[in-house]
């Protein structure tokens, strides 16, 4: 059995990740932490989330030096759910104890620590440990993932758009100089659990944001190897990624080259095409831990449309870590 933590579970994605790591059977939870002074510690999880009541019913506990220095001498590793300067704050300690370390945040997915001023808000504390960290995307870098102790769990516009766009680059089927547009709408879930103005039931209301700077247009710039506009989306539903993004192709594509390069995907049981003319919803993929993605080409004017939808909180989040756990510790079961 392979003993793994998680701190910040009483948030959506810890919370999620706990319940799966409780229902797997090569893992163990190793406990359930919040900060320190949190109102939330000592009540089980299943107080939170009555959902869980049988299936998680540990404690949170406040993630004190003494609490911090237990979990370090009981688990194999942790998954850190966390806002990302905390993530970055708490991952030298838990190195140095030896665990392997699964970080939710954006907090070790860039090498280059310039970004984190610019898009993220704050001067990266340990940038060294940027570049031990692999980017945790399974389905393209698992074999990265045995032999490094850091692994930076990818955000989840940044999954749905390049299980959709990495496929295409490969195949060399972008036209030189274009931009694929990235138009993606997610649920509230995305913003997590604590309260706060813009995801109040009266305010929410499909409106973009974070326009032409959010941080996960380098995320996706980065892992696809070109630049591409992305603008972000609120939509008024709890949980759930659709992106829909636009590229022109080279002239000349046909309908058979695309359909080859997502020939990448055939046999893999988390990323589906759906038939032609069929396209993904977002209730689709809630709840499950599946990238479904469609395509249409108009051979006409070299454009092609590529739709990819996700569960933020799983896909995006709680499923490919315990994707990257199982990978990490060589455990079969993937799910
Ligand atoms: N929600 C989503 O769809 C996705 C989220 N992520 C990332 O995952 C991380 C968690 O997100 P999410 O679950 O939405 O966030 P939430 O706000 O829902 O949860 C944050 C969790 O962190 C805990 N926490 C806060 N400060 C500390 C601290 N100093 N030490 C230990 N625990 C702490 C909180 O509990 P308390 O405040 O009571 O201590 C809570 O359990 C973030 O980095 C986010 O960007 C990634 C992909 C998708
Ligand atoms: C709706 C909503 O607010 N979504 C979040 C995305 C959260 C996430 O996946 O990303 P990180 O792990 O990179 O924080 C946002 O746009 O900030």
């Amino acid at each position: 059995m392979t003993t793994i933590a998680v701190i910040g579970a009483s948030g959506y994605a810890g919370a999620t990740l706990a319940k799966l790591i409780a229902s797997s059977p090569a893992l163990t939870l190793g406990g359930l932490y919040v900060s320190e002074n949190s109102l939330d510690a000592g009540k089980p999880l299943s107080q939170l989330y009555p959902g869980m009541l049988g299936v998680v019913d540990l404690p949170l506990q406040g993630l004190s030096a003494q609490a911090l220095a237990g979990l370090c001498a009981q688990c194999d590793g942790v998954a850190l759910a966390t806002e990302h300067l905390v993530s970055a704050s708490l991952v030298p300690q838990l190195l140095q104890a030896g665990l392997s370390v699964f970080d939710l945040s954006g907090g070790h997915r860039f090498k280059d620590a310039a970004i984190y001023p610019t898009y993220y808000g704050f001067e990266h504390p340990h940038p060294a440990l940027l570049l031990e960290a692999e980017y945790g995307l399974v389905d393209w870098y698992a074999h990265t993932l045995k032999g490094c102790k850091l692994i930076a769990v990818p955000g989840c516009y940044p999954t749905a758009s390049l299980l959709a766009l990495k496929p295409l680059k490969q195949a060399g089927i972008f036209q030189e100089s274009t931009m694929p547009v990235i138009n993606a709408v997610s649920g509230v879930s995305g913003a997590g659990r604590k309260a706060q103005l813009n995801t109040h039931l009266c305010e929410v209301s499909l409106t973009p944001y974070g326009v032409l700077g959010h941080r996960h247009q380098p995320e996706i710039e980065t892992y696809l190897g070109q630049p591409v506009v992305f603008t972000p989306h609120l939509g008024n539903f709890k949980r759930g990624i659709l992106a829909t993004i636009t590229c022109q192709v080279k002239p000349g594509t046909t309908e058979a080259e695309i359909a080859e390069a997502f020939e990448i995907y055939q046999g893999s049981d988390k990323v589906k095409l759906l038939p032609a003319g069929s396209w993904p919803k977002v209730d689709d993929v809630a709840g499950s831990d599946l990238c479904l993605l469609a395509w249409k080409l108009d051979s006409q004017r070299n454009v092609l449309v590529v739709a990819s939808a996700i569960d933020n909180l799983m896909k995006g989040a709680a499923s490919q870590a315990l994707e990257c756990i199982n990978i990490h510790f060589g455990h079969e079961v993937y799910s």
